[in-house]
């Protein structure tokens, strides 16, 4: 659901939020349609984890983690308030012979 504040956000400081950002391609689209809803002074974005990987000219702002990964694997933030807990996790194909498996992120580097 799209909630603008009263008064629209014409000359307002907009900060997109999202929970990974990867190729960029939801983030131009929400730019694409926060254009439909005026000209906002600036507009900034926040991610909880960048996980690389981009395919268009956007970066955070704001960025509660980098996380590098494999265009192989994928990755699923779990909130609290949504999920029961808080986590992060990186699913990779490789990880199991079922095909997909669920493994707590490493900080560290990954190829
Ligand atoms: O940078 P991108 O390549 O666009 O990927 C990032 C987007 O992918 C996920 O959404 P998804 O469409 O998977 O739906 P979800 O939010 O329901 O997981 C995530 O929440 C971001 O919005
Ligand atoms: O790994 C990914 C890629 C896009 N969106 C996600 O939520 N996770």
């Amino acid at each position: 659901m799209t909630e603008i504040p009263d008064g629209g956000v014409d000359g307002r400081v907009v900060i997109l939020v999202d929970d990974v950002l990867y190729s960029g391609r939801t983030v131009r689209a929400a730019l694409d349609a926060l254009a439909a809803y005026g000209r906002p002074r600036t507009v900034q974005l926040a991610v909880l984890v960048d996980r690389g990987h981009r395919e268009l000219p956007i970066r955070a702002d704001y960025v509660g983690k980098n996380m590098p990964t494999s265009r192989r694997e994928s990755v699923a933030v779990r909130l609290r308030e949504i999920d029961g807990a808080d986590g992060v996790l990186i699913v990779s194909p490789e990880a199991s012979p079922a095909g997909a498996a669920a493994g707590t992120a490493d900080p560290g580097d990954r190829p």
